[in-house]
């Protein structure tokens, strides 16, 4: 069996046009475009480029975006000021701060300080709780994603069991609470994990998220399961590749997702489907 290649960046493209239709009709109601405010701090090459696709593809479907690129060197205090204006600004409705950041700041204070409504990456521990107890609201926008994917390919979640690879805040934890909410069985596997091949050989659907190349041979792979390649490594060459092998992978599963081209632009789509829910529900407080 050859697999069905998922198109993420055509999907992503059908969303962003459905979030371009939502600005135009807003606009016709007198309302004004979603702005997303986007902060980077330092110079991660990688951090650059995804940044910058977000600040593109909010031009593209007509959102307002701001930018806020600070030097590597920005306290964390200074930070956290910048979150607190931009939490009172009414014309703002979605806040992202770019990870990883630099050392010295701690994520998790600069994430909590974020308001939950405007948390449009979906990160704060009240938005995680959210997911948790089956009553989302900002989720996180790669598992999100993924999620779109499945559905948008027809793959029918319910009673399948899905096994998450990594255990990460960003992909892994929200993507497990993600699969259970659309009721698969779900298995949760880390670094301490004892047989990950026999655990990955049971799945029927394989989210895998670690950042390692070619970390999920694809021998382990069941035949006619579904894999959602999660990662982006940069390899010596300068090519792009998932933490699955994909060549050997594709040869067994029922639909695979490639790297580049799979997740990675669902991330962006996602973001900016929350941005609109966010500027949604802030237009309902005004
Ligand atoms: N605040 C956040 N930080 C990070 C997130 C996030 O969701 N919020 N996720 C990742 C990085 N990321 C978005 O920020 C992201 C990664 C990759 C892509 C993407 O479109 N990848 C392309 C390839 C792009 C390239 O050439 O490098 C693809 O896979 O086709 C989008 C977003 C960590 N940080
Ligand atoms: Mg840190």
């Amino acid at each position: 069996m050859t697999a069905q290649i998922i198109d993420g960046k055509q999907i992503s493209q059908q969303r962003l046009a459905v979030v371009a239709k939502a600005v135009t009709g807003r606009q016709a109601q007198g309302l004004r475009a979603p702005c997303l405010a986007v902060v980077l701090v330092g110079h991660d090459p990688a951090s650059a480029v995804y940044v910058r696709n977000k600040k593109l593809a909010c031009e593209k479907v007509g959102f307002d975006s701001r930018s806020y690129e600070l030097p590597e060197s920005t306290p964390e205090a200074e930070l956290l000021a910048l979150i607190d204006e931009m939490n009172a600004d009414n014309s703002v409705d979605g806040i992202l701060v770019q990870l990883p950041l630099p050392e010295h700041i701690d994520s998790q204070h600069v994430l909590e300080r974020i308001v939950p409504h405007k948390d449009v990456d979906g990160f704060h521990p009240y938005n995680v709780g959210r997911l948790a107890v089956k009553m989302p609201l900002m989720r996180p926008c790669t598992p999100k994603g993924v999620m779109t994917l499945l559905a948008s390919c027809g793959v029918d979640v319910v009673g399948k069991k899905a096994v998450v690879v990594g255990a990460s805040n960003i992909v892994g934890r929200p993507q497990a609470l993600e699969l259970l909410l659309a009721r698969a069985t779900v298995t949760i596997c880390h670094s301490a994990t004892q047989n990950l091949a026999a655990e990955v050989a049971a799945a029927d659907i394989v989210v895998v998220g670690v950042g390692i190349p070619n970390f999920v041979k694809g021998e382990w792979i069941k035949p006619g399961a579904v894999v959602i390649d999660v990662g982006i490594n940069r390899l010596p060459n300068g090519k792009l590749c998932g933490d699955v092998e994909f060549d050997v992978a594709k040869e067994r599963a029922a639909m695979i997702t490639p790297v580049p081209g799979g997740v990675g632009p669902m991330t962006i789509a996602t973001l900016l489907e929350n941005t609109l829910a966010a500027a949604q529900m802030h237009d309902q407080t005004i």
